[in-house]
């Protein structure tokens, strides 16, 4: 039987399913499944930068039942995004293992240094894993990575290839994204909830040109079994978890690793903005800048500008930035709306956030595709609040802008770090007071500055120090089963692609979920109310569709 049977409706083969193609499939799957040799198996996934990788990481973790998985991140950007994307520390925490950080600094195709010493310690480990998963980075050539685990005893089992189904077409100039598919054991059509029924043929029918009938799944969000992506059928019997005291989770530690150096970024002075190349550079860096906001001095002009080299003659660059002060979330929309968006040559953007004007409540931010901005809801800060984003791009003077132009977002006991150069009739203010009486005359809609709402949200900052913000949900319908979140959600994503204005998630609850707008002074709350309003009939249109409309039970207001 085929290993992608039994699946129902969540798998999609790319082409037609005839018997030829199905035991092509199954002969690949299997006679690398029953490759004898012992040595630690292995699942390599790879896909172009933001395709979803790391959703299918964190599905795996979740999934995993007794199963010690070791999960290693190679990571292109300097910082170590992806172990916070995965919150490695309370799943680690939750399992026993003491102190957590990722393989990164993939600065090449090849297994650099740091992952070879992270395969030994987890081959060598004594929570004696399972199985190893090992996330490439987005442009890596994982036939180099193969090759070395190949030389490290670890046996590959399987490569894993993940798609970004809306952004596909865009991506095949880029050599890598090409490999990445042709060496594939089995592909993930991801994010099939962003395209079309056509566009996802489409893909299908490129993916098959591309591969010659490599298995391809369509899927959401990276959801697909376990034993679809893992060869791990032969792990999973009754007397595993009886048998195994130690259930740790995947998520490699470092901490048997002599040195650890990137660690050191986290305890940075005040703002760190760099063109990665050596860490040396990058320590002389944090000094320069933390030296030159003590002293109040400018900050332009001070970025190095040193070219990241990667693979097949294409170069990617990677620029992080990092502040221990808050952002401005008017200015970042702003440079959302202005730079990234016209943006040509800009692949990747992730991190986490903090805003002067929701001090309390971290966000994980993400920009990949066609231009998708996120902005996802991530608690309360447990520790010291700060901004760490990553920016890969392959246009050197894109990326300079978006770091000077975040300089600008900057905030330092409530003021800009950088004044706004834009003039303008209202002040930031008095947008928010008129967005939200245009708001409030709208009853598809609850503003919550000063409703009762969110003095059930201690975790949100308090209106009355924020006049520049305005906090709100559509509402939604309890009786017609269309929650509140699925509604709130579904017009934040429509609002942010539309990319004019950025909204964050201020809370994420079932029935109750809450959306905060900004406004700096050039923002214009006329336009803003136009972006929403208009998203929000379409977000409404969208959830509500198999739902009957008039019900004389419903409020006039859910008409
Ligand atoms: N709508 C939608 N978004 C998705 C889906 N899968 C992933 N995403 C979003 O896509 C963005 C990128 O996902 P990641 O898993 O971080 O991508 P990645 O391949 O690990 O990214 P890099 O490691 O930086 O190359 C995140 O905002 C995810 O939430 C999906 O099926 N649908």
């Amino acid at each position: 039987m085929s290993a992608a049977a039994g699946y129902g409706g969540q798998i999609k083969v790319s082409m037609k399913e005839d018997n030829q193609m199905c035991l092509a499939f199954e002969s690949r799957i299997f006679d690398k499944k029953e490759r004898q040799g012992g040595g630690l198996g292995c699942t390599l996934v790879t896909g172009f930068l933001g395709s979803g990788k790391t959703t299918l990481l964190r599905h795996i973790l979740k999934q995993r039942d007794t199963l010690r998985i070791a999960v290693l991140v190679n990571e292109l950007a300097e910082i170590d995004i992806d172990s916070v994307l995965l919150q490695s520390d309370s799943l680690n925490a939750a399992y026993g293992l003491s102190k957590v950080t990722l393989a990164h600094g993939c600065a090449c195709c090849s297994t650099s240094g740091n992952l070879r010493d992270a395969i030994l310690s987890v081959m060598s480990s004594k929570h004696n894993f399972d199985y190893l998963v090992i996330e490439t980075s987005g442009v890596a050539d994982p036939l180099k990575i193969a090759k070395d685990l190949e030389n490290l005893g670890v046996r590959l089992d399987l490569i894993v290839t993940v798609v970004d189904a809306e952004a596909l077409a865009t991506i095949l100039d880029v050599p890598v994204a090409k490999k990445q598919l042709e060496i594939a054991d089995i592909i993930l059509i991801n994010k099939c909830d962003l395209a079309s029924l056509g566009a996802i043929s489409d893909v299908e029918d490129r993916v098959e040109d591309l591969t010659g009938g490599t298995k391809a799944i369509r899927c959401r969000f990276c959801n697909v079994p376990l034993d679809l992506v893992l060869n791990i059928t032969m792990l999973i019997n009754p007397t595993l978890a009886t048998t195994t005291a130690n259930t740790a989770v995947g998520i490699i530690s470092h901490e048997t690793l002599s040195t650890a150096p990137l660690l050191k970024i986290w305890q940075k002075p005040d703002i760190l903005v760099s063109h990665e190349t050596s860490r040396k550079e990058l320590s002389h860096q944090q000094v320069h800048i933390s030296k030159s906001l003590s002293n109040g001095g400018l900050m332009h002009g001070m970025l190095p500008m040193t070219d990241y080299q990667a693979h097949e003659g294409s170069t990617f660059l990677s620029v992080t930035f990092s502040s221990i002060r808050p952002l401005s979330l008017a200015v970042f929309q702003t440079i959302i709306v202005n730079d990234l968006r016209f943006s040509h040559d800009l692949f990747r953007a992730k991190g986490v956030l903090w805003f002067e004007e929701n001090r309390s409540t971290r966000f994980y931010f993400h920009w990949s595709g066609q231009k998708r901005a996120e902005a996802v809801y991530g608690g309360i800060w447990e520790s010291q609040p700060s901004t760490s984003l990553v920016f890969i791009g392959r246009d050197k003077s894109e990326l300079d802008l978006i770091s000077k132009s975040l300089l600008r977002a900057i905030t330092v006991d409530g003021r800009h770090v950088f004044d706004s150069q834009m003039p303008s009739s209202l002040t930031a203010a008095e947008a928010a007071d008129k967005f939200s009486q245009l708001m409030a005359a709208d009853n598809r809609f609850r503003v919550c500055n000063q409703c009762q709402d969110l003095s059930q949200h201690k975790d949100s900052c308090s209106f009355s120090s924020f006049p520049t913000s305005v906090m709100f949900s559509l509402i939604g319908s309890r009786l017609r089963g269309v929650h509140e979140a699925d509604l709130n959600a579904t017009l934040m994503q429509i609002v942010n692609k539309n990319g004019a204005v950025f909204l964050i998630p201020v809370s994420s609850s079932r029935e109750d979920h809450i959306l905060q707008v900004s406004f700096g002074d050039e923002t214009s709350p006329d336009l803003t109310w136009r972006d929403i309003s208009t998203a929000a009939t379409a977000a409404i249109s969208k959830c509500f569709k198999n739902v009957c409309l008039c019900r004389c039970d419903m409020t006039p207001h859910q008409h």
